[in-house]
């Protein structure tokens, strides 16, 4: 043998090795997620069996019924209403209550929205003594501090920020059991870090002050959790130090390797677990496609908005990278829609500045990136708009999930096109299971056939809930038709095998365009948008594989043959390709999707004093003055006596704003409702939106100017 000849088999050898190595990684990746997936499936079937025939999602999965009756029943239903002015208890929160109330250690697992904070809010205020209250962010301490403050509950937060006056009636409170303290909010880094802070919680807690802890966002403990913290794992120490004092551990989404990784690090291997459904059926899903062309993109985005939200209903629009997002929100505010933008290349301050005046009001639609997240309290956002796709089907539902907390109905779109998985693929394909879980999310937005919700049921690990036609797909499913593509997905594999055996790369969108311009050869006629559906499922499919090349300013996708290339070759395996007609009127689907905004003058009447009161009382949100769900409840009920208001929010509000209320009633309660997109119809298409919000507003004739434009 020649050298030359020993080198390039050598490097064919080595080549090859690599490719086998390559593979080995993907299938031992695959071997982690189903062995994952087979823990949670066991655990499902032992919890189904250990319940009779199926699981009761929404109903404790304890033993004891903790729903009462309990003596401290009555005094509980006069704090809910009379304090917080919530007239009913939602799912599980009774329950979670008494629990902590028993003294019992507690995890709770509730969905965006769900009412984590009442849980432990309302024992912190019936039970002596002082609360502590662990939650990630500076961001949300401020927001819950300044909620109890205008419920009148004695709440403070122990942060950088704290004033030395403060943090001096905090300390004595603590060692004294002096002072009104009820709740204290801290960062995990007071718990980890702060000698001084333990000493003296200690000391309360030696007195017999500490009341209960409580632990927000609990998912931070984990690692397998998507916004792991360092500092959350060190809370552990709160069980050893205080183990007579109620634990409660919070979160919206855990799967079950998350939920027995937080058990067993927060030391609450007893603890009462309660798992309310991860549903949220006042959420519509749609995925639609995305145009190639990117101002096309943004005017189906801005006319979605303004069609259905021409009221400066709040919401979010979340982009890729932070160039897009500040086009984006340039480009919006162009088409005359109040749009800021929010990324982490902003500096702390200016982005806090954006995130008030949305928390106002004042900005209709804040437009980020991943950057924008834990943080958003904001109980009434309508719509969440994804730009691109998201990494995966947990960030989605996280992002997503931003909208409706307040339980009205609200809208989350995702604009999908194949071109947009590279992008993501060569960000993620280096964390564990990136890719399977940005496929994952790719696969549901493929689907034009199975019900999105049924993904989330399937992610984590819960049975199957009717979705009452409140996605795209059970909507439509009837114009969807299935495909064989076996035929051309053959043509894809062999011309790829000539390309790679030429030593030719190709990216996805690089295959597709070869593709477009061989389409005799493929059979069938199958469209640009088609062919890329059908390249991006054989990918899904393992038929094709995606590799990473570095250069030294990006990472590139490209495709190449799969595992199981050769049964498509062989004809062992069967590749369907869902097509809708749908997709030839992309703006087809709204119908279905847009829900006819209907309010009475008596409801924006109530909205722009909730909006006035906020700004007397500075600081306050509009929505903790009055929630849009207890502005629903006072136009539908129209009380007209201080007693019958109080029915509805409580005494405290009632005090507080009762007067001005029963004045909006008695002016506005008999006039006639109002369908303001139907108004809005009337009018010419080409309208600009600030015209038309004048029409609405002149329509409306009492509607005054408000502060809410920007
Ligand atoms: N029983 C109830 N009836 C009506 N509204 C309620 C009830 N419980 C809570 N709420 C309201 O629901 C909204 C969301 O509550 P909360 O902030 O506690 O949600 P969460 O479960 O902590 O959600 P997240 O996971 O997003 O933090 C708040 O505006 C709160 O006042
Ligand atoms: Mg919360």
């Amino acid at each position: 043998m020649e050298t030359e000849e020993i080198v390039e088999e050598l490097e064919n050898v080595e080549v090859e090795i690599q490719n086998v190595q390559e593979q080995i990684k993907q299938l031992l990746d695959r071997q982690e997620k189903l062995y994952e997936r087979q823990v949670e499936l066991n655990s499902l079937l032992e919890a189904c069996k250990a319940s009779g025939s199926s699981m009761e999602f929404g109903a404790p999965v304890a033993v004891e019924n903790w729903s009462g009756p309990f003596e401290w029943d009555s005094q509980a239903d006069d704090v809910r209403l009379n304090v917080f002015g919530i007239s009913k208890y939602r799912a599980n929160q009774r329950e979670i209550i008494n629990v902590i109330m028993s003294g019992r250690d507690v995890l709770v697992i509730m969905a965006a929205g769900g009412g984590k904070s009442l849980c432990y809010q309302l024992p912190a205020i019936l039970r002596d003594g002082v609360a502590l209250v662990v939650s990630p962010l500076l961001s949300l301490i401020q927001d819950q501090v300044m909620c109890m403050a205008a419920l009148g509950i004695s709440a403070y937060m122990l942060t950088s920020t704290t004033s030395k006056e403060n943090e001096k009636f905090i300390y004595k409170s603590l060692e004294k059991g002096e002072g009104e303290l009820k709740i204290l909010y801290v960062t995990p880094e007071k718990i980890s870090k702060s000698k001084r802070f333990m000493s003296k919680l200690e000391k309360c807690h030696h007195a017999g002050h500490l009341s209960l802890i409580s632990i927000d966002e609990a998912h931070c403990c984990s690692q397998w959790g998507h916004d792991f913290r360092p500092d959350y794992k060190n809370l552990g120490i709160l069980k050893t130090q205080f183990p007579d004092v109620p634990l409660v551990a919070l979160t919206a989404t855990a799967t079950q390797k998350v939920q027995n990784d937080l058990m067993e690090m927060l030391h609450i291997p007893k603890c009462i677990k309660f798992v309310s459904t991860i549903n949220r059926p006042n959420l519509f899903y749609t995925v639609r496609e995305k145009s190639p062309v990117g101002k096309v993109v943004i005017d189906e985005v801005a006319e979605f908005i303004q069609e259905s939200y021409p009221n400066n209903e709040s919401g979010i629009v979340y982009c890729f990278s932070r160039k897009e997002c500040e086009q984006v929100a340039h480009e919006l505010l162009e088409r005359g829609i109040s749009a800021d933008f929010y990324h982490a290349d902003m500096d702390v301050n200016a982005r806090e500045k954006v995130h008030m005046r949305w928390s106002k009001n004042k900005l209709q639609v804040i437009v980020g990136t991943v950057a924008f997240g834990m943080g958003i309290n904001k109980p009434d956002v309508r719509f969440v708009i994804h730009h691109s796709l998201s990494k995966s089907v947990e960030t989605y539902y996280q992002e997503s999930g931003r909208a409706g907390r307040d339980g009205l109905p609200s809208e989350c779109l995702l604009f999908f096109r194949p071109a947009d998985v590279p992008r993501q693929s060569s960000m993620v394909f280096y964390e564990y299971s990136g890719l399977q879980n940005l496929y994952d999310i790719v696969r549901y937005c493929q689907s034009r056939k199975q019900c999105r919700r049924s993904t989330y049921f399937r992610h984590f690990t819960e049975p199957l809930q009717d979705c009452n036609g409140m996605c795209d797909n059970c909507a439509f499913s009837s114009e969807v038709k299935e495909v064989d593509a076996s035929h051309p997905a053959k043509f894809v594999v062999s011309l790829l095998q000539d390309m790679q055996g030429n030593d030719k790369r190709s990216t996805m969108l690089q295959l597709v365009d070869k593709l477009k311009n061989k389409r005799k050869e493929l059979g069938v006629d199958l469209k640009r948008e088609e062919i890329e559906q059908l390249v991006l499922q054989l990918i899904l499919d393992r038929v094709l594989t995606e590799e990473f090349q570095h250069t030294p300013y990006s990472t590139n996708a490209y495709v190449t043959i799969g595992p199981l290339a050769k049964q498509v070759l062989q004809g062992r395996k069967i590749i369907k390709l869902e097509i809708s007609s749908r997709h030839k009127n992309v703006t087809g689907n709204k119908k279905s999707t847009k829900r006819s905004v209907t309010s009475s003058v008596l409801e924006f009447k109530l909205d722009e004093l909730r909006k006035e009161l906020a700004l007397v009382h500075r600081g306050i949100f509009p929505h903790s003055i009055l929630s849009s769900e207890l502005i629903r409840m006072i136009s539908a009920q129209k009380p007209n006596s201080m007693e019958e208001l109080e029915k509805i929010i409580g005494k405290l509000k009632t005090e507080k704003y009762g007067s001005r209320i029963l004045e909006e009633i008695s002016k506005y309660a008999d006039t006639e409702p109002l369908d303001i997109n139907a108004m809005l119809k009337d009018g010419p298409g080409n309208e600009s939106r600030a015209t038309k919000r004048l029409k609405t507003q002149k329509a409306l004739l009492v509607i005054d100017s408000s502060d809410d434009e920007v």
